[in-house]
């Protein structure tokens, strides 16, 4: 039997002597790498992924290497049939969901990619060494597919910087694309992980939506004032845990003050109940 890897590579290559056989000279491989569980905010990239090339790959691996001791790493829902359906009805047939044995045959990997300072803020000082675990992962999944373009959301802003700056620091021939955050009707970001909520902490958890609103709605009266605004909807709320709300550089992930003006990040990061969510919303402050 052969195993997931060679099988991908193989089903890539014949994929792309199809296409050259209709007549496209350099198909595009578009790699969408995904953790499963699978919700529309996936298949808005898995949309975008076919605007850019004409080979989509989804690749659904759970990764224990960014996972902490204590995260969730058991609970996190695996739902590998239902989403292999999913994106076939998408026209999706290249999915790559090997096992954590194919990927760590050692147990593990000694060689890691580190995320430098970025790495060890906000996602990455609550989770120590996720960020060196998710790009060295990412970079598997770049040397196993070899795509052309990588798309990710927007909704893991610091992940999707990091990813970016591995890619320049390490002339990864990449390019990776960015799509904007999809939400629920309410506002709530969707999100693997909001399966774990219970009705009620569902409610409490559009706090976080709301409170980049108000931030939103103050912009042009500067950063402070963004900040204070967002401040206003979560004081009181004792049904989330703020980890962490900040304002961010976009082009360098460094904190910004109120001497600011252009377009600033707010992220957003609380445990609703035992399930930990992030949100974010760029904002253009004066
Ligand atoms: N609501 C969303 N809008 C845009 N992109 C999203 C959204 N949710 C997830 N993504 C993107 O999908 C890709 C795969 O993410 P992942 O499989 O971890 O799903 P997730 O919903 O972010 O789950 P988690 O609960 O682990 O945060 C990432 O690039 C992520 O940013
Ligand atoms: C990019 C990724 C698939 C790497 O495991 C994961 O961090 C995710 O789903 O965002
Ligand atoms: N969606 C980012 C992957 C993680 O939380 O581990």
């Amino acid at each position: 039997m052969t195993d997931s890897i060679t099988n991908i590579r193989a089903r890539i290559a014949d994929a792309r002597r199809e296409a050259e056989a209709r007549g496209i000279s350099s198909p595009r491989v578009v790699l969408v790498p995904t953790m499963g569980a699978l919700h529309d905010g996936h298949l808005r990239l898995v949309d975008e992924a076919k605007k850019l090339g004409e080979i989509v790959v989804v690749s659904i691996f759970v990764n224990p290497l960014q996972f902490g001791p204590h995260e969730d790493l058991s609970a996190y829902p695996r739902t590998l049939d239902a989403d292999v359906a999913r994106l076939a009805e998408h026209d999706v047939h290249l999915v790559f969901a090997p096992t954590p044995a194919e990927m760590y045959p050692d147990g593990d990997a000694s060689t890691r990619v580190t995320a430098g300072e970025v790495g060890f803020t906000f996602e990455g000082r609550t989770r120590p060494g996720h960020f060196d675990g998710m790009l060295t992962v990412v970079s598997k999944l770049f040397h196993i597919v070899s795509p052309d373009v990588a798309v990710f959301g927007e909704k893991d802003r610091q992940q999707l910087f990091l990813v970016k700056r591995m890619v320049k620091d390490l002339n990864v021939p990449v390019e990776v694309h960015g799509v904007a955050i999809v939400r629920a009707d309410d506002g709530l970001a969707l999100s693997s992980r909001n399966a774990f909520l219970s009705e009620g902490e569902r409610r409490s958890a559009l706090v976080l939506s709301a409170a980049l609103d108000a931030a939103e709605f103050s912009q042009s009266s500067g950063v402070d004032a963004a900040l204070a605004a967002a401040h206003s909807v979560l004081d009181g709320e004792t049904s989330i845990d703020l980890d962490y709300l900040a304002a961010v550089d976009p082009e360098t992930f460094s904190p910004v003050d109120d001497t600011h003006v252009g377009q600033a990040v707010l992220l957003i990061a609380a445990r609703v109940g035992t399930t930990r969510l992030i949100d974010n919303r760029t904002l253009a402050v004066s």
